[in-house]
């Protein structure tokens, strides 16, 4: 299965990491979980940049990494995330200070979290926000997420079943993010933020849609089911990414 393939190339990497790591050379922390909550009028797209992944192979080739963050920031999206996994998705660690001191919006480090030290690895990139996936966490994911708000990072946790939906509830995280694409098969289906949605709304959370949203029709359907979404290969794959992810926000 490709996210076990993932994870275990996570492991190798994690390997490597150091124990400690700085404070960010920087103190300009933005808020995902304000910037949503205060996007009106508009959809609050946080936009992916996501230049290659196990479903689609090399999605956008030679993707200079601060003027796409300009543009996706100029196209008005929320947040960026930064996908920083480099075996499958193309990315770097590096990527994040790059976007970060390019952009003043919040910026999500989108990886594969399976070790303590990749949250601190996270805030000495200089990340606002990380993703923790809670089929990879299990058990742990409560504890990953008080590691995270402990670093002053904001934990998205992101789930596919009611089980997970249900574990995620349980933790201190005010986003939940629900990923349409399943991670054993790849398919993705949009119902399943309209199923979970339903069982996470009322309960103080923010829910993110994550993953399959092609056009604005797209976003139109999903969007009274969740607070936000989260976007990237129709964005990447787009000859005009600005464009299309104005498409979103607007839709
Ligand atoms: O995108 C993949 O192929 C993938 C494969 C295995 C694990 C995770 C994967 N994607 C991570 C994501 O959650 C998406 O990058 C994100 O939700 C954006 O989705 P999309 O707009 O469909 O690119």
């Amino acid at each position: 299965m490709i996210l076990d393939d993932i994870v275990r190339r996570t492991e190798k990497r994690v390997a490597l990491l150091p124990e400690t790591f700085p404070e960010p050379p920087w103190d300009n922390h933005a808020s995902l979980i304000k910037a949503i909550r205060e996007r009106e009028g508009k959809n609050a797209v946080i936009a992916e940049i996501k230049c290659a992944s196990p479903s689609r192979g090399i999605i956008r080739r030679n993707v200079d990494m601060a003027q796409m963050a300009g543009v996706l920031a100029g196209a008005g999206c929320v947040a960026l995330s930064v996908l920083t996994e480099p075996y499958f998705f193309g990315g770097t660690g590096q990527d994040i200070p790059l976007v970060k001191s390019t952009v003043n919006i919040p910026v999500l480090r989108k990886d594969f979290i399976i070790d303590e030290r990749q949250i601190a690895e996270s805030r000495a990139l200089g990340a606002d926000a990380v993703l923790l996936i809670a089929s990879v966490l299990g058990k742990r994911l409560p504890a990953f997420v008080d590691m995270a708000m402990d670093y002053h990072l904001e934990p998205l946790v992101e789930v596919h079943n009611a089980d997970e939906a249900e574990s995620a509830l349980g933790t201190q995280a005010t986003l939940i993010g629900i990923n349409n694409r399943n991670l054993a098969t790849m398919t993705i289906d949009r119902s399943t933020t309209r199923i979970l949605s339903g069982n996470i709304r009322g309960k103080g959370k923010l829910i993110v849609s994550e993953s399959g949203m092609r056009s604005a029709d797209d976003v139109r359907e999903m969007r009274g089911y969740c607070d936000a979404f989260l976007i990237g290969s129709s964005i990447m794959s787009d000859k005009q990414p600005g464009k299309k992810l104005e498409e979103f926000v607007c839709a």
